[in-house]
Parts: C-alpha cells; sequence; structure tokens
C-alpha cells in the first residue's frame, strides 16, 4: 500500500477528529475541559462475524489448539469496562518447551522450501486478514481499548507486513566477493538463523506481532510467538488465520502467559534451540532478556522503549506542526513507542503553537473505542493511569500549566485520562526524561537550535525523533545530529512497512520492516573455494 494510503488507515481517527467537531457537539456529552462520553450501550460484548476467530481458553502449538497442561488459565479484561472478555491458558515450562520442539521439527522442512512457496503462504495469511479485517479490529478494540477506526488501521497496517515481506521471500541474494587470495572464489549463502522467540507488547496486539513473523517466515525460520497477556485474541485470530492459509505445523506457534510470563520468558531465552529472540517492550525487560540470551549467545533484536523529542523551530510551518505533533503524540491515547514524548517550541511560536494545538486537542471526544465519534479509548490498565496521573502532577507541582485535561476520568471507568497539553515544561520534570506512555502533551519552550539538540539528545534512549523547520540546511544538520534511530522531518507519522524501523542507545538494536528486517533473522554463510587456479591465458 502506498504510504500515503496506510498513513491515511493509521490515522484516520485523528483526521476525523478535527474535522467532525460540530457533529460531536451534538452528542450527549459530560462537560471537562474537553469530551468524554458517558458510559453507553457499549459496555456490551462485540459481536464477530466469524465467533471461530475468538479462541478462548486454548493456545496454538503444531497445528493444534492446546491448553496449558496445568489446565491453569488467566483473565483477560477489557479496559474501557473492566468487564471479563474471557480466559487463556497460564503456560508454563513444559508447555513451552513443547512450543519450542514443535518449531525445531518444522523448521527441518520448512528451511527447505523455496522463497517463492513461503511467499505464497505470507499472501495467503495477508489475504486472510484483509477478508477478516472487521473482527480483527472488534478483537483489537476489545482488548487493547483503541477506537475501532484505529484498530482498522491497525489491522491494515500489520496485513501489510506480509504483504511488503512475501514480496522479499523470492529475492533473498548472498554475494560473490572478490577473494585477495589468487584461485579462491568466494560467495555467501543468506540462511534462516533457526527457531526464533518472538515476545511482543500490547500496544499494537497486532502489528507488532506481523512485523517479525512476516521476515521470519520469508526467510524460513521457524517461531514461537509469546503474545502479551493483556491481548491475546487478537493474536489467537492470527493463530486460526495462518491455519487457514495452509501454514504447515509448528512453524508458527502462539503462547500465551501472565503470572507464568518470567518463567516462559526464561525458556525462551535459554533454550539451546532458539536461535534468535526478537523483543519489543520496555527497556527494563529488554535488558533482562537480554542477560538471558547470554547463556546461549542468540541473535537478538531488541525494539525498547522510547522518549521521542518533537522539535518546532520559528521558522516551521505552525499548522503542519499541530497537526504532525497531534497525530504523533495522540495516537493510541500516547501509548506506542514513537510518540512525541518532549515537544520543544523555539520562543518565537511558542504561544502561537500552544494555542493552535489545545484548540485540537480540546475537539477529541474520549470514551469506549466502539462508541461512534469517539477519538480517544482508555489507557490498558490502571498502572498506565497511575504513571500518567503521576506525571502530571509531577510537572503541575513543578509549575507547569494544565492548559487542557489534567486528570483522571473515572466516570467513564478506571482506566480513562484526559488528553492533556500542559505549557511551561522544564528539563526537572518527570516527563522530560521519562517515557509518559499515554495522552499527556507538555510543551518546553527553547530558544536555539544548539540548544534543543542537546535537549533533545540528553536522554539514554533513542527510538525516534521529530523536528519541523523549512530551512534545508538546517532539515540536514538537525536529522545528522539526533540521537534517534528514525528521524521525522515536518511529519509526526514515520511507520511504514516499507522503512526501517528500531533505535539507538538504550531503545535497543536491530532494525524491523522494509529490506533490513530481513537480515535480522538471517545468518550469512561464507564458502571459500579454493584451487580454481589462475584466469584462462589468451
Ligand atoms: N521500540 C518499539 O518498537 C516498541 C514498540 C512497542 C512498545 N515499545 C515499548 O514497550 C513498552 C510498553 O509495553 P509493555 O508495558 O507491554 O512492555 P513490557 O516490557 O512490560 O512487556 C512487553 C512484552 O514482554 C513480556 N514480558 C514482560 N516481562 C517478561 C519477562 N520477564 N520475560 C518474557 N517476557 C516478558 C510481556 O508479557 C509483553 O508480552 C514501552 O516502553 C514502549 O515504548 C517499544
Ligand atoms: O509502539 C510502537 C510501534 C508503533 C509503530 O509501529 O508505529
Amino acid at each position: 500500500m502506498a504510504s500515503s494510503l496506510l498513513q491515511k488507515t493509521l490515522f484516520s481517527v485523528s483526521r476525523t477528529a478535527t474535522r467532525s467537531q460540530f457533529r460531536r457537539s451534538t452528542l450527549p456529552i459530560v462537560t471537562y475541559s474537553l469530551h468524554s462520553r458517558s458510559r453507553l450501550a457499549s459496555t456490551m460484548a462485540p459481536k464477530l462475524k466469524d465467533p471461530s476467530l475468538f479462541k478462548q481458553d486454548v493456545c496454538y502449538v503444531n497445528g493444534e489448539w492446546v491448553k496449558a497442561k496445568s489446565g491453569k488459565t488467566f483473565e483477560v479484561n477489557d479496559p474501557a469496562t473492566g468487564k471479563l472478555i474471557g480466559t487463556c491458558p497460564e503456560f508454563a515450562k513444559q508447555d513451552t518447551e513443547r512450543a519450542i520442539d514443535a518449531a525445531e521439527v518444522a523448521f527441518e522442512s520448512f528451511r527447505k522450501t523455496t522463497g517463492r512457496e513461503r511467499s505464497k503462504l505470507l499472501r495467503r495469511w495477508y489475504d486472510l486478514m484483509v477478508e477478516n479485517a472487521e473482527d480483527l479490529a472488534t478483537l483489537i478494540t476489545w482488548e487493547n481499548g483503541k477506537p475501532l477506526a484505529d484498530a482498522k488501521g491497525e489491522v491494515t497496517y500489520a496485513a501489510n507486513f506480509f504483504e511488503w515481506f512475501s514480496e522479499e521471500a523470492p529475492r533473498i541474494y548472498g554475494d560473490t566477493i572478490p577473494s585477495s587470495t589468487p584461485g579462491n572464489r568466494v560467495w555467501t549463502i543468506k540462511e534462516p538463523v533457526g527457531v526464533c522467540a518472538l515476545i511482543t507488547p500490547w500496544n499494537f496486539p497486532a502489528a507488532m506481532i506481523t512485523r517479525k513473523i512476516g521476515p521470519a517466515l520469508a526467510v524460513g525460520c521457524t517461531v514461537v510467538c509469546k503474545t502479551p497477556g493483556e491481548t491475546p485474541y487478537t493474536s489467537l485470530a492470527l493463530a486460526e488465520l495462518a491455519h487457514r492459509a495452509g501454514v504447515p505445523k509448528g512453524v508458527v506457534n502462539f503462547i500465551t502467559a501472565m503470572a507464568n510470563t518470567p518463567e516462559v520468558g526464561e525458556v525462551l531465552t535459554t533454550h539451546p534451540t532458539i536461535r534468535k529472540v526478537s523483543f519489543t517492550g520496555s527497556t527494563p525487560v529488554g535488558k533482562l532478556l537480554m542477560k538471558q540470551c547470554s547463556s546461549t549467545l542468540k541473535k537478538l533484536s531488541l525494539e525498547l522503549g522510547g522518549n521521542a523529542p518533537f522539535i518546532v523551530f520559528d521558522d516551521a510551518d505552525v499548522d503542519l506542526a499541530v497537526e504532525g505533533a497531534v497525530s504523533s503524540k495522540f495516537r493510541s491515547s500516547g501509548q506506542t513507542c514513537v510518540c512525541a514524548n518532549r515537544i520543544y517550541v523555539q520562543n518565537g511560536i511558542y504561544d502561537e503553537f500552544a494555542q493552535k494545538f489545545a484548540a485540537k486537542v480540546r475537539e477529541f471526544t474520549v470514551g469506549n473505542g466502539f462508541d461512534k465519534g469517539v477519538t480517544h479509548g482508555p489507557l490498558i490498565h490502571h498502572r498506565a493511569i497511575g504513571k500518567v496521573d503521576q506525571h502530571v502532577r509531577d510537572a503541575e507541582q513543578k509549575g507547569a500549566k494544565i492548559v487542557v485535561g489534567g486528570h483522571k476520568l473515572p466516570d467513564l471507568g478506571p482506566n480513562f485520562f484526559q488528553p492533556t497539553v500542559l505549557t511551561g515544561m522544564t528539563a526537572d520534570m518527570a516527563m522530560a526524561s521519562e517515557e509518559t506512555f499515554g495522552p499527556v502533551a507538555g510543551l518546553f519552550p527553547f530558544d536555539t537550535e544548539e540548544e534543543v539538540v542537546r535537549l533533545a539528545n540528553a536522554t539514554l534512549v533513542g527510538l525516534a525523533g521529530y523536528f519541523f523547520s523549512k530551512d534545508l540546511h538546517r532539515v540536514y544538520r538537525v536529522a545528522e545530529h539526533l540521537e534517534v534511530g528514525m528521524v521525522g522531518v515536518n511529519t509526526g507519522l514515520i511507520s511504514d512497512p516499507a522503512s526501517p524501523f528500531g533505535g539507538v542507545k538504550e531503545s535497543g538494536f536491530g532494525r524491523e520492516g522494509s529490506l533490513y528486517g530481513i537480515g535480522e533473522y538471517q545468518t550469512t554463510k561464507m564458502v571459500t573455494y579454493g584451487g580454481m587456479g589462475l584466469p584462462l591465458q589468451s
């Protein structure tokens, strides 16, 4: 899908939000400093067109639906209503080993398939995701809380990783290398690394999984995917679609755990059969997994937390910068790793930017993601609410001004927080150095380019960074000086299956998506063929 179309589907809600203020102003509204919907009929369980996509109490191992050996399960709750969605198997060590064994057996034959065969499998899986997009989106909204339009955007984004890597699968080339020794011939073979463990977070219940499985399968790896306890049902629906697509048994295995997560994680990171671990999640967990992987020296990709600077220079197009900040900061209610976390605005346009930005945020409507007109759903759980509230209180106490929002929305449910705008932010506030992962935008004033680049880089992490400027020299300079893995210039939207996604510093290493995503699942074997003699004499 062309990137502009992709971005439209990914971020449709923010755009609708800015267009439909008048229409929404006629809806029943509980008035805060912005719109919030009262509890509506959406507390009823949603219906799927194909109910067989909702898999309860089972995981997908070796092509079969299985329970945990212990029979234990854990509960999954709707973050918007707090109601029980269902239960899922609490996998433990033995269950996990069984999945690894299945992937090991499957690897022996799957590695020998052609790129074209693997391409067709991924393409069939992609087609099934597109056919079942509505149900997948329903599951995402139900267990993650994001508004349905955002969930549909995520399904498109997620499916596009399968499309992209289905196109890469038949085009995996090695190299021929001119040798330093006369008579030697040297070439490389790209081989699948082996059985991979994939561990993903709840904020993109579909896309974080397909971004890993796509390249893994494209090159001939088999996988055990440990999905997040908060959002397991989307992944289990993906497993069902893999089954229907004809993915051979054992090639993809989906396992779930909540209380046993550390136990399962330890098996996945220490088992000698696992040759690669790809993890997306927080930096502390990433560090733990890396330590555990060291015992067997696994190949690793770590996509970890961010603290994205978003810089608006005096010479920027202010309206464009406001639009970019809204979509970067408030996508998934601020719960994405590439969300703007520190918004730096140069003093010459600070007031204008703050006023226009706050006006856009006041247009949001908070509520249950299934309700019409809702632009922003709940956060994932009470811990997320606690962190957001603590960051706002900390900033307020240290002198920031709350311009929009600033408070929990208990009338909607325990996991709702008002989209919030703070001005007068300073470097001593928690938001300057910690990822908020919630719907709070703090505006930091600055004077010079040198100062803001220093501030932007004054963090241990480096995932995404954004800036707005019309000065081409500055564009090159600042893009080259930001210590991040991804830069958005004059845009707040950078995610695209065709672009390499990943960070530097404590945001991890490795790249997902794009041509570079393929290499993460391969090893390069070098072959030297000696004694070839000298070239033909004429
Ligand atoms: N860089 C990226 O691409 C990216 C993408 C999404 C989220 N994130 C980051 O993830 C964080 C939010 O997600 P989260 O709260 O779910 O993170 P988290 O690290 O708590 O959890 C992520 C996943 O790891 C699992 N996990 C937790 N402890 C584990 C252990 N000991 N062994 C094995 N697995 C374990 C969880 O069950 C979940 O599946 C944020 O910091 C965000 O920036 C990064
Ligand atoms: O949250 C992290 C991933 C978000 C994205 O892929 O744009």
